[in-house]
């Protein structure tokens, strides 16, 4: 080594508790080859002659449940966690910090409101960082004219907003959020600050009224639009599928008169992009919006730090540009990291989390696991990216950060509207055809997790990456507010990575010695999320409906057959539990994420399956539904008192119906058998117990479906229609197998 000792930026540690973890996991596996050893052994035998199918079923269904509990030990195995020193950061680098290109996507201004999206730019426009390095890039896919004039109200707030937060180290930094705290926590002690805070709410205020009128009336007010030339954009506009590149630099310090803040210092620059539009080109939804976003920074600011955020994700830590630069910059490390993920963390999730939105167990459990292999998965939102990597670049060990040679940029000598102009070029539909946009450069197409697989192929051409969970959070976002908005998030996304399971990137059969064992293993678990439907399925019927025959397909509590499933069960609940309380959930919470996870594996993931088969055959194509950031006000009294929103009928809906009602017959039917035993149907209970307490399970993890049913009569019950449904289809089943 040389003189000065090498102090690292991060530090890496391994979680303790592994010595406990692993011992009980072997154990659980050998449990599990017991449970196998038992299928096969009694398939052989002749014995349940009239249940054989029933048998074999329960065997692939067990074999699958093995499988996947082995791949997620990947997870499990050697969890690491992170640590920056941002003391270290700033004594060495604080002169030579790189540029950082901020982009927020957003698509919808109905169901993205125009004030949470600039309240995010806000959030990112006052992180704690030199603001001539920062550039926060708003890309418009529904090129919203009341957006471009929410976000022009931003810019102009922003010369209040940046220096404010700085000066009070206000967090967070999105100022809706944090006059929210405002309101719970009391105002600051501070007078002067308290002063300033009255003052710049009434302009918040004064901005947040014009822009909801705008909103509501759907029209930019005529002062406005005869103050600002970029309105005239739109002159050409035809829809949001069908119009010209839409790009305007509200805030660069090469218009002096309007970059600067009240205080005279420079602000970030700001620019708004809508991508041209054409009917007959495809848009390739979100990756087609970042990979215009990369064109046209690249020619504006060229950041070699790209952040992503979506439009509802704000900035809830104003040091995590720091934060990420640590590991970027770490003169041993650094250079081979791709990009560092934060988790997503959502601001409104309740107290149990209904509809498990807080994705608890992968951002305290996966991720850090992930970590621990090679690297966590690229998840969209509150993501830093190296430019270079993105964009398409392999790693090799002779690949060395550059953080210099910022100056000589050739954009340095074009005028703003020159660069503007270049710029809209970059944005058009035609720039990408014959080139390797959505291929080799860029966030791929074609897939509806564009992030998850542009990541894979990041991780796969040799990089590494990194998860960050910070103790104050880095980002929260909004998670969906009612149970079929779950449900299609789910199947977006369990859809996409089954698609990735079958692509060329595919780390089952495509990944070996690209990437580690652990991550090969890690990315099956979320590849295999769909197919995980059929034993799903499989255990949510088979068992309950072979009780109505008397046919048992467990063993029976006095054979020694019994041992391994008991412990399997006993074991797996206790460890699920202790991990929940220990990532910081409440048991009523695990409880509803049991739900949510067999609600998700019963609907979401088995119409997944059936897309991705369609999509195989040509016969449908994927598509990108926009999660909803809005609720109605008396949804979301419902979702504040955690009770179920079911909504308008569909597919999902009555499959989740059915199978409640049918296991409720199910049960219902033992327990009648029980207080009127027939004469051959004695002992139930001893030579059957696990599938009734399966069959119990179900109906006890069942009851808000039956509330909504057949109890509510609120606008969030399940329809009649659905309830109609369920009846019959779980009727037929129910007769077909008790006097078949
Ligand atoms: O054509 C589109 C569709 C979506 N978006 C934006 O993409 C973001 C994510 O959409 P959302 O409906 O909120 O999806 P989520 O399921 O919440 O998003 C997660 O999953 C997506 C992939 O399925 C990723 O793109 C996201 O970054 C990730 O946060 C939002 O900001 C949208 O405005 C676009 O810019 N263009
Ligand atoms: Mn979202």
């Amino acid at each position: 080594m040389g003189s000065i000792e090498y102090s690292p930026l991060f530090e890496t540690r391994r979680a303790r508790g592994r010595v406990l973890y692993r011992p009980f996991a072997i154990s659980l596996f050998v449990a599990i080859c017991f449970i196998w050893l038992y299928r096969f052994s009694h398939i052989i035998g002749t014995k349940y002659e009239n249940g054989k199918w029933a048998w074999l079923g329960m065997l692939a269904a067990d074999l699958w449940f093995g499988f996947y509990w082995l791949l997620t030990q990947a997870f499990r195995w050697n969890p690491v966690f992170r640590e920056t020193f941002k003391n270290r950061l700033s004594q060495r680098y604080e002169k030579k910090l790189p540029r950082v290109d901020i982009f927020v996507c957003t698509a919808d201004p109905e169901i993205e409101p125009a004030m949470m999206v600039i309240n995010t730019v806000l959030s990112v426009m006052a992180y704690d960082y030199p603001s001539e390095k920062m550039s926060v890039y708003l890309s418009d896919d529904a090129g919203s004219e009341i957006t471009f004039y929410a976000l022009l109200e931003a810019s102009n707030f922003a010369k209040h907003w940046v220096p404010f937060s700085k000066r009070f180290r206000v967090e967070p930094t999105s100022p809706a959020a944090y006059f929210k705290t405002i309101v719970s926590s009391g105002y600051p002690i501070n007078s002067t600050q308290t002063q300033e805070l009255v003052a710049i709410k009434k302009l918040y205020d004064e901005m947040e009224k014009r822009i909801e009128n705008a909103t509501k009336v759907g029209e930019v007010p005529k002062e406005a639009r005869l103050k600002n030339k970029g309105f005239s954009e739109w002159d050409s506009y035809i829809s949001r599928r069908d119009h010209d590149s839409i790009l305007q630099i509200l805030l660069h310090r090469k218009n002096p008169n309007n970059s600067k803040d009240v205080d005279g210092c420079e602000l970030p620059a700001l620019i708004y992009l809508a991508r041209e539009k054409r009917p007959q080109y495809f848009h390739n939804f979100k990756a087609g919006a970042m990979n215009s976003l990369l064109r046209v920074s690249s020619n504006i600011s060229n950041g070699k730090i790209i952040l992503n955020v979506d439009c509802d994700m704000y900035s809830n830590n104003p040091q995590s540009v720091r934060d990420a630069l640590c590991f970027f910059m770490d003169e041993e490390q650094g250079h081979e990291i791709a990009y560092v993920q934060f988790p997503q963390n959502f601001e409104n999730v309740t107290k149990n989390d209904l509809y498990g939105s807080s994705l608890i167990s992968i951002a305290e459990v996966d991720f850090p696991g992930l970590d621990g292999c090679g690297g966590p998965l690229y998840i969209g939102s509150g993501c830093f990216h190296k430019r270079d990597s993105l964009c398409g670049m392999k790693f090799s060990d002779q690949y060395r950060n550059d953080w210099n040679g910022e100056e000589d940029d050739h954009f340095k000598e074009a005028s703003l509207e020159e660069l503007e102009e270049q710029s809209k070029a970059l944005a058009s539909c035609s720039y990408e055809e014959n080139t390797l946009w959505g291929k080799e450069m860029g966030l791929k197409y074609g897939c509806p997790v564009e992030d998850v697989i542009t990541g894979l192929s990041i991780q796969r051409q040799g990089w590494k990456s990194v998860y960050y969970n910070p103790p104050r959070k880095a980002f929260l976002g909004l998670a969906p507010t009612t149970l079929p908005q779950t449900l299609v998030q789910h199947k977006r996304w369990s859809e996409g990575d089954l698609q990735i399971l079958l692509s060329k990137y595919s780390p089952a059969w495509h990944g070996f010695r690209r990437i580690s064992l652990g991550l090969q293993m890690g990315y099956c678990v979320y590849c295999l999320w769909a197919p995980n439907c059929l034993a799903t399925l499989y255990y949510s019927i088979m068992p309950s409906l072979y009780l109505l025959r008397g046919v048992p397909l467990f063993p029976e509590i006095s054979s020694p057959w019994f041992i391994p499933f008991a412990y399997v069960i006993i074991g797996e609940t206790t460890y699920s539990l202790l991990e929940f309380f220990f990532c910081g959930g409440t048991f009523k919470g695990w409880w509803n994420d049991l739900r949510i996870w067999l609600y998700k594996r019963t609907s979401s993931y088995l119409f997944a399956c059936i897309d991705t088969i369609l999509k195989l055959f040509g016969i449908s194509n994927s598509t990108f539904v926009i999660t909803a950031k809005v609720t109605e006000e008396d949804a979301s009294k419902r979702y504040e008192k955690e009770m179920m929103e079911f909504g308008a009928s569909s597919p999902m809906l009555t499959i989740l119906a059915t199978l409640a009602v049918l296991n409720l017959f199910c049960f219902l039917s033992v327990l009648k058998d029980a207080v009127f035993p027939r004469e051959s149907g004695v002992g139930v209970y001893e030579s059957m117990v696990l599938q009734v307490l399966l069959c119990g399970f179900l109906v006890l993890i069942n009851l808000p479906i039956y509330q909504g049913l057949f109890l509510r009569r609120d606008n969030g019950r399940l329809p009649s229609s659905v309830a109609v449904k369920s009846i019959v289809l779980a009727l037929a089943a129910f007769i077909s197998f008790s006097f078949a």
